[in-house]
């Protein structure tokens, strides 16, 4: 199927760029605190509220004019016609030739059956392991369950396991998940030392079931296992292996049993797979009811994205503000940073969706882009890096735009109200330190109380522009609304730079050359062929391990 994509009308969107970068050379003088001064009605004009979140732009460098003057560039990019074709499922993977289709994993059973159908197989697999029925190969319980997949098998079944952790299945008994990426056997080697075999179950989670650092982690748990177990190894895959992937048959040629695969499929990229059976450590964390409940924030946020005006839509306005901030104000870096520990793999969640999504230089056309795309972007739960790198925001020399995420109560489910209050106390601390931050870094000194005037090295100059989002509660369903608001703006500023978000091309490269790059460290085959650099150093690591 041929399908027409929506181009630039370069011309027109040469002229609004124009206009915006006009408007930006006057924002560069721009003083958030006379902003703030100026316009008492700033927060309700430049705050928005959708899906249980209330999101403040306000403290960003901008004016009411800004935004609307970057919807009309949005608009000229034709940005109303690509979202119409990201949810008529058209090819807008175009240098893979497929659609992208994440949001169709949050409809409901009518709309999209064959997600479904393999909804249904993963609570099956849920409702076994949490009412003790799956059994390993001696006829034990299942106690451990292990996730092994990296990057986007890894970091959104991460993230939000641990984000949901206080959510608890409505029956049964969950299993500890444990998650393992790293290729270096760093992660599995000591998991493996404390693990019991006989109630132990690997998730080996792979759209590919190609990548090398997956598999490796795989073929040493099998070999763990089939070590413990070595008169049942045929009982072995079938009791202690889970297969996800988009390719069965090389899960199936991998050994893992037919009646032990969950399935998804081309269309979904990996950064943005947590919604399909990739998830299954989150439903194994939750209970199923609650892993529907994120499907169902993060469709809340599809139909809003979708459906809702560009001055109320909350993915189109944090799109196209950060926009505004890389290529207009040359604010390079920006970061994120949750106010709640139960968000700690967030930040990481963030970079892998947004730099490996448009960390991209060429366009549709194939040219190559005269202007930045995805900046730099970092991240750590927000109370713990005050006291590491935020003070590189207030006194450091470079720009850069801070996302706040917090929520407004904890909405603890589990102890009674006398045993919870110094915890809700914590949570009112981390609340205040959230404001008060994101306050001095907009306003500097300014925010304080008149006092004698500072030396040079205490100075708070302010003026660094944040976002903040602001969840009622950390609940499934606002955990679902806040992710696909991320998905969507990372769609949002592709389609301003005119690049594809769901390829990744940039990775495919080093994972092909570090095979060769084995065979050098093993036998210096092919060393000949390498910068002195490269060679110099796989000789030294030769000589170390050979002695
Ligand atoms: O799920 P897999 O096919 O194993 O891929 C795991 C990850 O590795 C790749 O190199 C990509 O950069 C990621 O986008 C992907 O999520």
């Amino acid at each position: 199927m041929t399908v027409v994509l929506p181009l630039h009308d370069t011309l027109t969107a040469r002229q609004a760029e124009h206009v915006v970068r006009q408007h930006a050379r006057e924002a560069a003088q721009w003083q958030l605190t006379d902003l703030f001064g100026h316009d008492p009605g700033r927060f309700d004009h430049l705050s928005l509220q959708a899906c249980g979140l209330l999101v403040d732009f306000s403290k960003q460098r901008i004016t009411q004019e800004t935004l609307s003057l970057l919807r009309a560039l949005a608009r000229e990019r034709g940005l109303d016609r690509w979202i119409q074709c990201l949810f008529q499922g058209k090819e807008v993977n175009w240098t893979e030739s497929r659609p992208a289709m994440h949001w169709r994993l949050r409809e409901d059973a009518e709309q999209a059956p064959e997600v479904d159908a393999q909804l249904v197989l993963m609570e099956r697999i849920v409702e076994r392991l949490h009412s003790g029925q799956w059994r390993g190969c001696q006829g034990d319980a299942i106690t451990d369950v292990v996730n092994i997949g990296v990057g986007g098998s890894d970091l959104g079944p991460l993230m939000a396991s641990v984000a949901l952790h206080e959510h608890y299945p409505a029956v049964g008994v969950r299993p500890r998940v444990h998650f393992v990426s790293s290729m270096d056997g760093s992660q599995i080697a000591p998991l493996l030392d404390e693990l019991n075999p006989a109630t132990t179950l690997m998730v080996v989670s792979s759209k590919s079931f190609t990548t090398v650092d997956t598999l490796s982690n795989a073929a040493t748990a099998r070999a763990w296992l089939e070590r413990a177990f070595p008169d049942m190894n045929g009982a072995v895959p079938r009791c202690h292996f889970i297969g996800v992937s988009a390719q069965p048959e090389r899960m199936t040629s991998w050994g893992i049993h037919p009646d032990n695969q969950l399935r998804l499929w081309d269309w979904v990229g990996g950064r943005y797979s947590l919604w399909s059976a990739i998830g299954l450590p989150i439903a194994l964390t939750t209970g199923m009811d609650y892993f529907r409940e994120l499907l169902a924030g993060a469709h809340d946020m599809d139909v809003h994205f979708r459906d809702t005006p560009w001055e109320r839509n909350v993915p189109v306005t944090h799109g196209l503000v950060d926009v505004w901030n890389l290529n207009f104000l040359d604010i390079t870096a920006r970061a994120v940073l949750p106010y709640d520990g139960r968000l700690k793999h967030f930040p990481a969640y963030v970079e892998q969706l947004e730099m490996e999504s448009n960390g991209k230089s060429v366009t549709r056309d194939g040219s190559t882009v005269t202007h930045h795309t995805c900046p730099v972007i970092w991240g750590e739960v927000g109370p713990n890096a005050q006291h590491a790198f935020y003070q590189l925001l207030h006194q450091g020399t470079q720009p850069v735009a801070c996302e706040f995420i917090v929520a407004a109560r904890h909405g603890r489910r589990n102890g009674n109200s006398a045993e919870l209050q110094p915890l809700e106390d914590q949570h009112r601390l981390t609340v205040a330190n959230c404001l008060a931050q994101s306050r001095l870094l907009a306003l500097g000194e300014s925010a304080l109380p008149p006092n004698e005037p500072l030396p040079a090295f205490m100075h708070y100059r302010g003026n660094q522009p944040s976002t903040t989002i602001m969840l009622e509660a950390l609940s499934p369903r606002q955990l679902g609304a806040l992710v696909a608001l991320y998905e969507h703006k990372v769609f949002v500023q592709a389609v301003l730079w005119g690049i594809n978000p769901f390829d990744q091309w940039g990775v495919e490269m080093g994972k092909r050359i570090a095979k060769d790059m084995v065979k050098v460290l093993d036998t210096g085959e092919g060393a000949e062929g390498l910068d002195v650099s490269t060679a110099s150093l796989a000789d030294y690591v030769r000589q170390l391990q050979e002695n």
